[in-house]
């Protein structure tokens, strides 16, 4: 809506530039009866409150102080006019910035004080802070700010075709300073409504998704406010990021921030004890509010002076402890409504569920009188994608290689878990050729902010960094977002992944994810004494973590859908797929689903820990043994016996582990982590909740008690047979060859590949089709396969693959030929196959049909610009 608001007024705002004021002044009453019908036609779209607000025109605290106020008379314009007239015969020319005189922001205006004529613009970027710019002369009442919002943008006739004199609204201050100060010309979502709500004297809650553009929200507010505006952000990079904005801009700001020296600050506390201080924007940290008695006697000042405009509070969801950036100092922001009730706020942040938006104002003493700017939070043009992590080295070669092929002279973003690795991964692509460089708190702040430059200027492709570079990084042009670990929340993952693609360009986001990860972050944050975290804020950030390993093994719904849905917002799959361009990894595949549920099974896997208890298990060991994995650890500890042992043999691994996983995340399963030697184990055990799970097997039918765990898996081959209770044995035993040759496939291509790494030649769906196929001899490998050519088949020696296929091909059609009976055990493979997952005595419960991982081929149909893993 805004959106088609502005684009009537722009067309009509500007006119074209004259040569002299009288022409311009023809010029600008032709448009100015423009833009009232623009408004007027806008105004039919907004609701009865938001037209009133519109039409409201500011009202100033002094307008005595004011050049040319509302209260102005024709005569004075009319002199007004005369002088200008005189000035611009002189070469149209403002004498400050040599800009032409137009009728927006470039028009006259004259100082009564001295007569001076400068442009609007330098008028109010300058004049305030230095005195009449031609002159110098400071004068006391040329210098209030107060004109700022009051000086005459409109000349209309009257019916007696005499100019008059009209006051300028809020909207044409927006317009103006929109379109001269930022040199923007089209508002995004929720802008123009934010701007006007906050210059009419509302507390603001933006919540816009990353990159869509809330700092001009304040910014252009402070502007056109009088007094100075304190945005309390949380970096210092992002301080240094926005400010460097406001330089190139000529907005006079300046930072409060642990870094400047005594020398610094105190040039910047003696400005604002300035009857009227040149600094529009002032950044502090929450951290300095709590403890800098300088800082709170310099507001309390300007607050009794009433120069203090308003508070900012960028990435606000810190102020949550349920938000994932909490950070201690931010809670105390509460005091600012409470010292200084006048005085309105405005909240920014990309990122707050409902649960985090409604603390956040608890927090800070809002209640219900705010506006709340909310729109949807997808990014339509990034691509999400996850992949699983084989190891660090594997990986490394995968990211150097997916640079190299889909990323050249494109820059990016790789998030890495440690310092360590930042500074591993940036040397393992500096030697591939790829210059990157390391970024982390460990650098001094001289050197992060020079790599930061260089990334900046486009002088270093790829960026290795902790989340430490995060928050208010402005880089338009970022092609790819790469996790390298996975991040410690979604609200956290969209917030990274969310530094991609800000120009509205396409762009990627590529996790990377493993349970080793997983478990050595959890670990980090159970072991967190140093951040004397609370046992509540811990478990916060355990459930964080969880919740972000959901979603990574989640190859089912759309990630879109996972990631909105966190946020409280419903969206629709098939406007993902709708989006070819754009698809995520799950929406880009073509397979059918089943709801399973999956109570009883859970009930199971819950006996199995428990009967295990005394076993150290870990998660693969127990996936094992669901999946009926008959291999000499499972037999040798008798495992293969136990009621669970091939209870969910339909399952693919995936599947299981992404059940166990829902089980962590819900409390009915725990981990619990030993450390050996260097590396750490997690074991699973029943967790607090699995008396509530267990119990139900216990209870009567019709019991009202209801906990129903389902998951959606993927169908991507159909078992035809559906009513056979038990899946044949001798089928499950070509699933383990599959599954064998398919590990061995992969080990022999990492041989073969040595150093690069071979997914981006042979895909994980080559692999499976390979297995699946099973080709004896060079040839059919060729016919059969797509992606295998002559000439690769050559170059790589692929009889190293050949023979793996030949023998595990042999192997399967002597399983074949066998007539392995039901009930048979040899020595070598016994397998009881007699177990079910509710009774080990009944056979007769249907098993959910799922597919069988090694067999399944899924149609991928590539994005654009996307990666090819
Ligand atoms: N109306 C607009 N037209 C064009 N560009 C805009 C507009 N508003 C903002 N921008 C630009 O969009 C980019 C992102 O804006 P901004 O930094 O304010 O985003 P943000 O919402 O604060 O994002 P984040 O939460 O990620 O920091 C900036 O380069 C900004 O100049």
């Amino acid at each position: 809506m805004a959106r088609s608001i502005d684009k009537t007024i722009q067309r009509n705002f500007i006119p074209p530039i004259k040569n002299n004021l009288s022409e311009q002044l023809n010029v600008f009453q032709t448009s100015s009866k423009d833009i009232s019908t623009a408004m007027n036609k806008s105004n039919s779209l907004l609701t009865t409150e938001d037209q009133k607000m519109l039409t409201e025109t500011i009202t100033t605290n002094d307008t005595s102080h004011s050049i040319i106020t509302t209260t102005t008379t024709t005569t004075t314009t009319k002199t007004t006019i005369a002088k200008a007239t005189n000035s611009l015969e002189a070469g149209c020319l403002c004498p400050f910035c040599n800009g032409i005189f137009q009728m927006t922001c470039h028009r006259p205006i004259s100082e009564i004080s001295c007569g001076h004529i400068i442009c609007y613009q330098c008028f109010v970027l300058n004049t305030n802070q230095f005195g009449c710019v031609q002159c110098k002369k400071p004068s006391e009442e040329n210098n209030s700010n107060m004109k700022l919002s009051s000086t005459i943008n409109v000349l209309s006739d009257d019916k007696n075709g005499v100019q008059q004199v009209m006051p300028e609204t809020i909207e044409n201050q927006i317009l103006n300073v929109f379109h001269h100060v930022f040199k923007l010309s089209d508002f995004r979502h929720n802008q123009w409504e934010a701007l006007n709500a906050a210059l009419h004297h509302h507390d603001c809650f933006i919540l816009m998704p990353t990159g869509g553009g809330k700092s001009l929200c304040y910014q252009l507010p402070a502007i056109i406010d009088s007094g100075v505006t304190f945005v309390i952000a949380p970096l210092r990079s992002l301080i240094f990021d926005q400010k460097q904005r406001l330089n190139l801009l000529n907005i006079p700001s300046a930072a409060l921030t642990g870094n400047i020296s005594p020398e610094e600050a105190n040039e910047i506390y003696r400005d604002l004890y300035k009857d009227i201080p040149a600094y529009k924007i002032v950044f502090i940290t929450p951290e300095k509010i709590s403890m800098s008695d300088q800082l709170n006697n310099v507001l309390r000042d300007l607050y009794n002076r009433q120069l203090l405009a308003r508070f900012v509070i960028d990435e606000c969801h810190c102020v949550s402890e349920w938000g994932h950036d909490f950070r201690r100092d931010y809670s105390q922001l509460g005091q600012l409504r409470l010292n200084y009730p006048e005085i309105n706020l405005t909240l920014l942040t990309a990122t707050a569920t409902p649960r985090v938006q409604q603390d956040i104002l608890q927090q800070l003493n809002i209640n219900g009188n705010y506006k709340l700017f909310v729109q949807s939070f997808n990014r339509s043009n990034l691509i999400y994608e996850c992949i699983p992590k084989e190891n660090t080295d594997i990986a490394l070669s995968q990211i150097a290689n997916l640079i190299k092929i889909n990323y050249q002279n494109q820059c990016g973003i790789i998030y890495c878990f440690s310092r360590a690795e930042c500074d591993r991964t940036a040397q393992y692509l500096l030697a591939h050729n790829i210059h990157a460089l390391s970024y982390h708190a460990g650098l001094n702040d001289a050197l992060r902010q020079t790599i930061h430059m260089r990334w900046i200027n486009n002088e270093c492709q790829v960026i290795c960094a902790t989340v430490a570079f995060g928050m208010g990084i402005d880089k338009n042009n970022v092609r790819f977002v790469i996790h390298f670990s996975i991040p410690q929340s979604i609200e956290g993952y969209y917030q990274e992944s969310g530094r991609a693609g800000r120009d509205g360009e396409i762009a990627n986001c590529h996790l990377f994810f493993c349970y080793d990860d997983y478990i050595r972050m959890k670990r980090l944050i159970l072991n967190d004494d140093e951040s004397k975290s609370s046992k509540q804020t811990k478990q916060v950030r355990i459930n964080n973590i969880n919740r972000v390993y959901d979603y990574c093994l989640n190859n089912v719904t759309c990630r879109r859908a996972q990631l909105l849905e966190y946020f409280g917002e419903i969206f629709s799959s098939s406007e993902c797929k709708g989006t070819m361009s754009t698809e995520c990894d799950n929406c880009r595949q073509d397979f059918r689903t089943s709801s399973l549920d999956c109570t009883r099974i859970s009930i199971e896997i819950l006996k199995l820990l428990s009967d295990l208890n005394q076993t150290n298990s870990t998660l693969s060991y127990i996936i094992d043994i669901l999946r009926g994995v008959n291999n000499k650890t499972i037999r040798d500890a008798g495992h293969h016996r136990l009621r669970a042992f091939n209870l969910c043999q339909q399952l693919t691994r995936l599947d299981v582990e992404r059940l166990i996983s829902r089980l962590i995340t819900d409390g009915y399963v725990k981990q619990e982590f030993i450390e050996q030697q260097s590396s750490i184990t997690a074991y699973l055990r029943p967790g607090t909740n699995a008396i509530q799970l267990t119990s139900l097997s216990s209870q009567r039918s019709g019991s009202t008690t209801k906990i129903h765990i389902e998951l959606t898996i993927r169908i991507e081959q159909v078992n035809n047979d559906h009513d056979e209770e038990i899946q044949n044995p001798k089928q499950k035993l070509i699933e383990q060859i599959n599954e064998q040759c398919f590990i061995e496939l992969k080990k022999e291509l990492k041989s073969i590949f040595s150093t690069s790494s071979y997914s981006n030649i042979i895909s994980e769906q080559t692999i499976k089709a390979l297995v699946k196929l099973m080709p004896r001899s060079k040839e059919k490998m060729i016919k059969d396969i797509f992606e295998i050519t002559d000439e690769l088949y050559k170059q790589h020696d692929f009889n190293r693959l050949l023979r793996i296929l030949q023998r595990f091909g042999s192997e399967r059609d002597e399983i074949k030929r066998k007539n392995v009976s039901q009930n048979s055990s040899d020595s070598e493979n016994e397998i009881d196959f007699s177990v079910d997952f509710t009774d080990r005595t009944t056979h007769n419960k249907k098993r959910p049909t799922a597919s069988i991982i090694t067999t399944t081929i899924t149609k991928r149909k590539r994005a654009s610009g996307g990666s090819s893993f």
